[in-house]
């Protein structure tokens, strides 16, 4: 049988929208010294598409990763549980801020933790 899905990703417009999630996203970020540290060597544009890429897996967009390429970008950072937990927090922060049901932003942080034990510890 045929699974018709509509994603956050459409649901929230695509690009247009997705574009100020980031933005926001992106402040709060910024504004964390727990995760901030991390972008200090990383120019704004390159720190845009990161958070762009990001959302876009989050809410099911073009962009859907596997473990290894993750493991392999994230290679060097040592991230540990406290620092994807503060990016997942932002993230669901943002997405509140949008207007994002609370229902679908646990979906969205259940999404991105599949990622977790590719990401953590490299
Ligand atoms: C599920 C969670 C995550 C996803 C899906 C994700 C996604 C990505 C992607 C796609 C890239 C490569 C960006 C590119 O193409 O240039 C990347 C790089 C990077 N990620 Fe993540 N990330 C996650 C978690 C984190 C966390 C928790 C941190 C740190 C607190 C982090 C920090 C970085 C940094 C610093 C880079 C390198 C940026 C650069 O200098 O080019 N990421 N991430």
């Amino acid at each position: 049988m045929a699974q018709q899905t509509t994603t956050l990703y459409e649901t929230l417009g695509g690009e247009g929208t997705i574009g100020k999630v980031v933005d926001y996203f992106y402040e709060l970020i910024l504004a964390d010294p727990t995760v901030s540290k991390f972008f200090e060597n990383t120019d704004m544009e390159k720190q845009r598409k990161h958070q762009t890429k990001f959302i876009s897996f989050a809410l099911g967009g073009p962009y859907q990763y596997t473990g290894a390429s993750m493991a392999k970008a994230h290679a060097g950072m040592n991230l540990q549980p406290e620092h994807f937990d503060a990016i997942a927090n932002h993230l669901g922060a943002a997405l509140e801020h949008f207007g994002v049901a609370r229902k679908d932003v646990d979906k969205v942080l259940n999404h991105i933790g599949t990622l977790k034990d590719d990401i953590l510890y490299k």
